[in-house]
């Protein structure tokens, strides 16, 4: 039994949904088999069914009105509560064995950087539900092409990194929205930057914070951690190449292989 699971994560409305959706669409179109698992207890009605919804279990607006939270504490309860019930996920998932599982996150960033319930359930799906996951977290293209907003950003995607420690894809968002205004060679510099070069470019910043500036690109730029996926959600060639990444991370052909054999063995008993 092999189980893919990519978790798409990412600061509110940078493109989450959007992305799980052209996954699907374009799996469907190449005729391979996945499924949404919604994790986001304030989704809206999507475009594909979830086959999996933690709506189902708990609701923010329930949690919300019954329990007097604002939105960010219930869905904080409504992550607690999912982990005191992970039987629930177990038995939802249970049926979807050899399949391609797309987790849909939701968009607090706090969940990526210093809640443990997101690590315990990555952590539960690989060891309980033999899980080979990937994790992609998405930023928006037109954010962070101002260099010192792709500080900020590069460490809200190291910080994921660092706490779930899973094979990591970042990805650039909604880069539609700006190709017209940025030629390739431009647009290379945020896919594939060099930290020290564009901390150099940061302007417009107080003197005081020039120096942590540097210091952030340093560590950036330590971390090896520089590289980006574009994505345009409307474009099956980056969606194409994004799955071809996930794929590879995630060992999906190896275990497509290592299946085959099996499948002989069980026709020849037959
Ligand atoms: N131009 C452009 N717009 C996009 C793209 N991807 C998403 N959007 C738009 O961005 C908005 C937010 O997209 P969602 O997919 O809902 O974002 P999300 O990250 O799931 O949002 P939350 O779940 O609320 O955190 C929507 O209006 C989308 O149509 C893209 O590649 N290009
Ligand atoms: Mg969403």
């Amino acid at each position: 039994m092999s189980r893919v699971g990519v978790l798409v994560m990412g600061p509110a409305g940078v493109g989450k949904s959007t992305f799980c959706n052209s996954i699907i669409s374009h799996m469907q179109t190449i005729g391979r088999r996945a499924h949404i698992v919604n994790l986001d207890p304030a989704a809206e009605p999507n475009k594909y069914e979830f086959t999996v919804d933690i709506r189902d279990l708990i609701s923010l607006d329930d949690v919300m009105e019954e329990l007097d939270l604002g939105p960010n504490g219930a869905l904080i309860y409504c992550f607690e509560y999912l982990m005191k019930n992970l039987d629930w996920l177990d038995e939802e998932i249970g049926d979807y064995n050899d399949e391609y599982l797309i987790f849909d996150c939701p968009g607090q960033i706090e969940l990526y950087t210093h809640i443990p319930v997101l690590p315990n359930i990555v952590r539960h799906l690989q060891q309980q539900l033999n899980f080979s996951l990937c994790a992609t977290y998405l930023m928006e293209a037109p954010f962070i092409i101002d260099s010192s907003k792709y500080f900020s950003g590069s460490l809200c995607a190291m910080s994921a990194m660092i706490l779930l420690e899973l094979p990591h894809i970042n990805v650039l968002s909604k880069l539609d929205l700006i190709k017209d205004e940025y030629n390739r060679k431009k647009l290379k510099r945020f896919l594939n930057p060099d930290p020290m070069l564009l901390a150099n470019e940061v302007e417009d910043v107080n003197p005081k914070f020039q120096k942590l500036t540097k210091s952030i690109a340093n560590l950036v730029d330590d971390f090896g951690m520089v590289q980006f996926l574009p994505l345009e959600a409307n474009n099956p060639d980056s969606i194409e190449t994004i799955l071809s990444y996930i794929d590879d991370v995630t060992q999906w052909a190896e275990n497509q292989e290592q299946k085959e054999p099996n499948d002989q063995i069980d026709i020849e008993e037959m």
